[in-house]
Protein backbone atom coordinates (compact mmCIF):
# COMPACT_ATOMS: atom_id res chain seq x y z
CA UNK A 1 0.00 0.00 0.00
CA UNK A 2 1.30 3.72 -0.88
CA UNK A 3 2.41 5.85 2.03
CA UNK A 4 -0.30 8.57 2.02
CA UNK A 5 1.07 12.34 2.94
CA UNK A 6 -0.87 14.79 4.39
CA UNK A 7 0.72 18.44 3.76
CA UNK A 8 -0.78 20.72 6.49
CA UNK A 9 -1.10 24.04 7.04
CA UNK A 10 -2.09 25.71 3.39
CA UNK A 11 -2.55 29.40 3.10
CA UNK A 12 -2.00 30.18 -0.28
CA UNK A 13 -3.78 28.91 -3.56
CA UNK A 14 -0.24 28.31 -4.71
CA UNK A 15 -0.02 25.84 -1.96
CA UNK A 16 -2.86 23.90 -2.95
CA UNK A 17 -1.43 23.32 -6.47
CA UNK A 18 1.62 22.06 -5.23
CA UNK A 19 0.01 19.60 -2.25
CA UNK A 20 -1.94 18.74 -5.76
CA UNK A 21 0.60 18.07 -7.83
CA UNK A 22 2.99 16.49 -5.81
CA UNK A 23 0.39 13.83 -4.96
CA UNK A 24 -0.87 14.44 -1.21
CA UNK A 25 -3.77 12.45 -0.11
CA UNK A 26 -4.75 15.19 2.18
CA UNK A 27 -4.45 18.84 3.06
CA UNK A 28 -4.60 20.55 5.83
CA UNK A 29 -6.32 24.01 7.28
CA UNK A 30 -5.37 25.85 10.08
CA UNK A 31 -8.27 27.57 12.80
CA UNK A 32 -5.99 28.19 15.17
CA UNK A 33 -5.22 32.38 15.83
CA UNK A 34 -2.03 31.76 17.75
CA UNK A 35 -0.52 29.75 14.21
CA UNK A 36 1.19 31.26 11.70
CA UNK A 37 -1.04 29.07 9.59
CA UNK A 38 -4.42 30.40 11.17
CA UNK A 39 -6.93 30.82 8.62
CA UNK A 40 -10.14 32.95 8.42
CA UNK A 41 -12.95 31.50 7.19
CA UNK A 42 -13.42 33.45 4.20
CA UNK A 43 -9.58 32.12 3.23
CA UNK A 44 -10.49 28.68 3.85
CA UNK A 45 -13.63 28.37 1.92
CA UNK A 46 -11.74 29.69 -1.45
CA UNK A 47 -9.02 27.23 -0.46
CA UNK A 48 -10.67 24.16 0.39
CA UNK A 49 -13.15 24.96 -3.34
CA UNK A 50 -10.16 25.33 -5.29
CA UNK A 51 -8.97 21.35 -4.01
CA UNK A 52 -9.25 19.01 -6.34
CA UNK A 53 -11.10 15.73 -5.77
CA UNK A 54 -9.19 13.07 -4.65
CA UNK A 55 -6.98 15.36 -2.38
CA UNK A 56 -9.16 15.34 1.08
CA UNK A 57 -9.27 18.85 3.03
CA UNK A 58 -8.83 18.26 6.97
CA UNK A 59 -9.68 21.36 9.07
CA UNK A 60 -7.42 21.32 12.38
CA UNK A 61 -9.11 23.21 16.03
CA UNK A 62 -8.14 23.11 19.00
CA UNK A 63 -10.57 22.77 22.08
CA UNK A 64 -13.12 24.39 19.30
CA UNK A 65 -16.26 24.97 21.31
CA UNK A 66 -19.41 23.71 19.58
CA UNK A 67 -20.30 27.66 17.70
CA UNK A 68 -17.06 27.55 16.49
CA UNK A 69 -16.98 23.92 14.53
CA UNK A 70 -20.00 24.94 13.30
CA UNK A 71 -19.16 28.03 12.12
CA UNK A 72 -16.15 25.98 10.61
CA UNK A 73 -18.16 23.44 9.04
CA UNK A 74 -21.01 25.52 7.94
CA UNK A 75 -18.29 27.91 5.77
CA UNK A 76 -15.56 25.23 4.72
CA UNK A 77 -16.18 21.95 2.77
CA UNK A 78 -14.55 19.23 4.26
CA UNK A 79 -13.80 15.89 4.79
CA UNK A 80 -12.26 15.51 8.16
CA UNK A 81 -11.97 17.16 12.04
CA UNK A 82 -8.13 17.03 13.22
CA UNK A 83 -8.47 17.58 16.93
CA UNK A 84 -5.42 18.69 18.35
CA UNK A 85 -6.21 20.11 21.53
CA UNK A 86 -6.79 18.72 24.92
CA UNK A 87 -10.27 17.47 23.95
CA UNK A 88 -11.86 14.23 26.22
CA UNK A 89 -13.00 10.73 24.60
CA UNK A 90 -16.29 12.09 25.06
CA UNK A 91 -15.76 15.59 23.42
CA UNK A 92 -14.25 13.31 20.57
CA UNK A 93 -17.31 11.06 20.37
CA UNK A 94 -19.49 14.28 20.49
CA UNK A 95 -17.91 15.98 17.87
CA UNK A 96 -17.68 12.80 15.46
CA UNK A 97 -21.67 12.33 16.08
CA UNK A 98 -22.58 16.06 15.31
CA UNK A 99 -20.83 16.73 12.34
CA UNK A 100 -20.87 13.72 10.55
CA UNK A 101 -17.40 13.78 9.58
CA UNK A 102 -14.86 11.36 10.38
CA UNK A 103 -12.44 12.77 13.68
CA UNK A 104 -8.81 12.52 13.53
CA UNK A 105 -7.67 13.15 17.26
CA UNK A 106 -4.04 14.20 17.47
CA UNK A 107 -1.92 12.44 20.73
CA UNK A 108 1.59 14.22 22.03
CA UNK A 109 3.99 11.93 22.43
CA UNK A 110 7.26 12.65 24.53
CA UNK A 111 7.66 9.02 26.59
CA UNK A 112 6.53 5.61 27.60
CA UNK A 113 3.69 7.16 29.23
CA UNK A 114 2.14 8.74 26.62
CA UNK A 115 1.32 5.42 24.78
CA UNK A 116 -1.67 4.60 26.69
CA UNK A 117 -3.94 7.33 25.55
CA UNK A 118 -3.08 6.39 21.60
CA UNK A 119 -4.95 3.05 22.57
CA UNK A 120 -7.81 4.81 24.26
CA UNK A 121 -8.35 7.46 21.68
CA UNK A 122 -8.53 5.18 19.46
CA UNK A 123 -11.63 3.26 20.59
CA UNK A 124 -13.48 7.09 19.79
CA UNK A 125 -11.73 8.51 16.95
CA UNK A 126 -11.53 7.49 13.28
CA UNK A 127 -8.04 7.93 13.55
CA UNK A 128 -5.20 9.25 15.42
CA UNK A 129 -2.55 11.43 14.84
CA UNK A 130 1.14 10.31 16.99
CA UNK A 131 2.64 13.85 17.39
CA UNK A 132 5.16 15.00 19.76
CA UNK A 133 4.38 16.47 22.38
CA UNK A 134 4.81 20.16 22.59
CA UNK A 135 7.80 22.12 24.76
CA UNK A 136 6.77 23.48 27.68
CA UNK A 137 5.50 27.15 27.00
CA UNK A 138 5.27 26.40 23.40
CA UNK A 139 1.99 28.86 22.25
CA UNK A 140 0.86 25.69 20.39
CA UNK A 141 0.01 22.28 20.95
CA UNK A 142 1.62 21.43 17.27
CA UNK A 143 3.64 22.84 13.96
CA UNK A 144 6.54 22.83 16.33
CA UNK A 145 8.95 21.22 14.56
CA UNK A 146 9.50 18.96 16.77
CA UNK A 147 10.16 15.03 16.27
CA UNK A 148 9.69 12.15 19.40
CA UNK A 149 12.08 8.94 20.05
CA UNK A 150 10.06 7.04 17.11
CA UNK A 151 12.07 3.92 18.57
CA UNK A 152 9.10 4.17 21.80
CA UNK A 153 6.31 3.32 18.58
CA UNK A 154 7.89 0.72 16.69
CA UNK A 155 6.04 -2.04 15.77
CA UNK A 156 2.88 -0.59 17.62
CA UNK A 157 -0.03 -0.58 15.69
CA UNK A 158 -3.70 0.89 17.19
CA UNK A 159 -7.08 -0.34 16.22
CA UNK A 160 -7.97 2.54 13.83
CA UNK A 161 -5.56 4.11 10.99
CA UNK A 162 -2.74 6.17 12.12
CA UNK A 163 -0.69 8.93 10.96
CA UNK A 164 3.08 10.01 12.19
CA UNK A 165 3.78 13.93 12.47
CA UNK A 166 6.15 16.30 14.64
CA UNK A 167 9.00 17.66 13.03
CA UNK A 168 8.99 15.78 9.84
CA UNK A 169 11.22 16.66 6.63
CA UNK A 170 12.21 15.28 3.23
CA UNK A 171 15.69 14.76 4.75
CA UNK A 172 14.22 12.46 7.63
CA UNK A 173 10.44 10.58 6.60
CA UNK A 174 12.38 8.07 4.81
CA UNK A 175 13.77 6.90 8.48
CA UNK A 176 10.87 7.80 9.87
CA UNK A 177 8.54 5.52 8.11
CA UNK A 178 11.12 2.52 8.40
CA UNK A 179 12.00 2.95 11.94
CA UNK A 180 7.94 2.80 12.77
CA UNK A 181 6.22 1.25 10.11
CA UNK A 182 3.80 4.51 9.62
CA UNK A 183 1.22 3.95 6.38
CA UNK A 184 0.73 7.67 6.70
CA UNK A 185 2.82 10.94 7.37
CA UNK A 186 1.59 14.49 8.66
CA UNK A 187 4.05 17.68 7.86
CA UNK A 188 3.73 21.35 8.32
CA UNK A 189 7.28 23.22 9.73
CA UNK A 190 9.08 20.56 7.32
CA UNK A 191 8.16 21.80 4.13
CA UNK A 192 8.03 25.68 4.61
CA UNK A 193 10.69 28.39 3.78
CA UNK A 194 9.95 30.56 6.81
CA UNK A 195 6.40 29.61 9.52
CA UNK A 196 3.32 29.53 7.47
CA UNK A 197 4.79 29.83 3.95
CA UNK A 198 5.04 26.76 2.19
CA UNK A 199 7.90 25.68 -0.40
CA UNK A 200 6.81 23.77 -3.22
CA UNK A 201 9.66 21.94 -3.74
CA UNK A 202 9.95 20.85 -0.25
CA UNK A 203 6.52 19.54 -0.51
CA UNK A 204 7.79 17.26 -3.79
CA UNK A 205 10.56 16.43 -2.42
CA UNK A 206 8.60 15.32 0.90
CA UNK A 207 6.28 13.23 -0.84
CA UNK A 208 8.87 11.35 -3.13
CA UNK A 209 10.66 10.72 0.31
CA UNK A 210 7.86 9.43 1.86
CA UNK A 211 7.47 6.79 -1.48
CA UNK A 212 10.73 5.84 -0.82
CA UNK A 213 10.31 3.80 2.31
O1 LIG B 1 0.65 23.89 12.29
C1 LIG B 1 0.28 24.53 13.28
O2 LIG B 1 0.50 25.74 13.39
C2 LIG B 1 -0.45 23.83 14.38
C3 LIG B 1 -1.08 24.60 15.32
C4 LIG B 1 -1.76 24.00 16.37
C5 LIG B 1 -1.82 22.62 16.46
C6 LIG B 1 -1.19 21.83 15.49
C7 LIG B 1 -0.50 22.41 14.45
N1 LIG B 1 0.15 21.64 13.47
C8 LIG B 1 0.19 20.23 13.42
O3 LIG B 1 1.25 19.73 14.21
C9 LIG B 1 1.79 18.54 13.64
C10 LIG B 1 3.29 18.63 13.52
O4 LIG B 1 3.69 19.75 12.80
P1 LIG B 1 5.21 19.97 12.32
O5 LIG B 1 5.36 19.18 11.04
O6 LIG B 1 6.12 19.51 13.38
O7 LIG B 1 5.28 21.42 12.05
C11 LIG B 1 1.09 18.37 12.31
O8 LIG B 1 0.05 17.43 12.51
C12 LIG B 1 0.46 19.69 12.03
O9 LIG B 1 -0.75 19.47 11.37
Amino acid sequence: MEIKVKICGLTRPEDVTAVAKAGAAYCGFVFFPKSPRNLDLATAKSLALAVPAGLAKVALVVNADDARLEQITAAVPLDMLQLHGTESFDRVAEIRARYGLPVMKAVGVADESDLPALEEYGRVADQILVDAKPPKGADRPGGNAIAFDWRLIAGRRWPVPWMLAGGLTPENVTEAIRLTGARQVDVSSGVESAPGVKDPARIRAFVEAARRA
